[in-house]
């Protein structure tokens, strides 16, 4: 079986995590240093933090790391970084989609030359697995459900071009150079350290400071959610599999629920069933823009790479709204505040 996470597959190996202070990564970094492999944590400089948010990764793991500050966008930065390694999970992207339509450059620079770097010094430097992670959103809102991979890509946003541009960069150069790359598209992930602006933290981070009226965007979306360490372990099978090398392979639960439900399942399982969920005109995304259901088949990754996730919806919206109020300082309530 070529999906197997054990400690025997990565034992010993040296891998790189590029973006390894965000959300998923460094929950993919904790993961992978568990598991025996010598990781190389690349993290982007902010000033803010040098660690980003593997600064909550357990001290033994940050001690058992090494961390490389440097930027994608840095094409000598990447090949250093690079060089050593025999296996690349590259994550590192700009994901906020209402900043792409404020910055679409920045989106380009980031998330496709930032790739291009990646893979270039991956095929010069003779790398045996490129994981590249691309995103549900490069599908557009669905034309059937559940989504495959062979569903038609439409991109919505600045966001989701850059990632179609990065994947396509993916595919070319396995088509061209044979660079072993596997895709991972990811449906939305949640879970601790998830960014506040994210829809799950901003309804949590509400409902735990006590407010009575919760202001969202649209409640009409649907979504498929899954919990960050399903994904984590979507990365290590998709990661380990040679039938996953020149494929896409959706990460999802198969699963939808419309953002209104989801913030009223939250606040059920936060404990206060009786707050009022209300629409907010001002966060509204241009609805042309709005991805209006997302939902992954999940029969590629089942079959190919042995995945499939584990976590319950309630469960894990557990874990998060725990986390929210263990680190309610992080987040800016009344900015949501009605
Ligand atoms: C897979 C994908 O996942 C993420 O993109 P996203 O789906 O936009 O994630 P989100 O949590 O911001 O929104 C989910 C849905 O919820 C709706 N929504 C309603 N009301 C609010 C609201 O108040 N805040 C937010 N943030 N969303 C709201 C919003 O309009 C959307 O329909 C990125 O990480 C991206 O990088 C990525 O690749």
């Amino acid at each position: 079986m070529t999906g197997l996470t054990t400690h025997e597959d990565w034992a010993g190996r040296r891998v790189l995590v590029t973006g390894a202070g965000g959300f998923i990564g460094s929950h993919l970094t904790e993961r992978l240093v568990r598991a025996g492999a010598e990781v190389r944590a690349m993290v982007r400089y902010t000033g803010r933090s040098d660690l980003g948010m593997l600064a909550d990764a357990d001290p033994e793991v940050r001690r058992a790391i090494e961390i490389v500050h440097s930027d994608v966008t840095d094409p000598f930065a990447v090949r250093r970084s690079v060089d050593g390694c025999d296996t690349v999970f590259h994550l590192a992207a700009l994901i906020a989609i209402p900043y792409s339509y404020v910055a679409p450059a920045s989106y380009v620079a980031t998330n496709v030359t930032g790739t291009l770097n990646v893979l270039e010094a991956a095929r010069d430097l003779g790398v045996r697995r490129v994981v590249h992670t691309s995103t549900s959103e490069t599908y557009g809102t669905a034309r059937y459900t559940p989504i495959d991979e062979q569903h038609p890509l439409q991109p919505q946003s600045p966001y989701s071009a850059s990632k179609m541009g990065a994947d396509a960069m993916a595919e070319s150069f396995h088509r061209s150079f044979g660079l072993p790359v596997a895709i991972i598209r990811p449906f939305n992930t949640y879970g601790p350290r998830q960014s506040a602006r994210a829809v799950i933290p901003t309804i949590a981070a509400q409902v735990v400071a006590g407010r009575d009226r919760i202001a969202l965007g649209d409640l009409r979306p649907i979504r498929d959610l899954t919990h960050v360490a399903d994904t984590v372990a979507g990365f290590l099978a998709v990661g380990s599999a040679d039938a996953c090398v020149g494929q896409v392979t959706n990460v999802g639960n198969g699963r939808g629920i419309a953002i209104g439900d989801l913030a009223r399942l939250i606040a059920e399982v936060a404990g206060r069933p009786d707050v009022d969920i209300v629409e907010d005109a001002q966060r509204l995304r241009p609805p042309e823009s709005e991805v209006f259901e997302l939902v992954a088949a999940t029969d590629r990754a089942r079959e190919r790479c042995g995945w499939r996730p584990t976590v319950s919806l309630r469960d894990g919206l557990a874990d998060s709204v725990g986390y929210v109020r263990s680190h309610l300082d992080r987040f800016d309530v009344d900015r949501y505040a009605v």
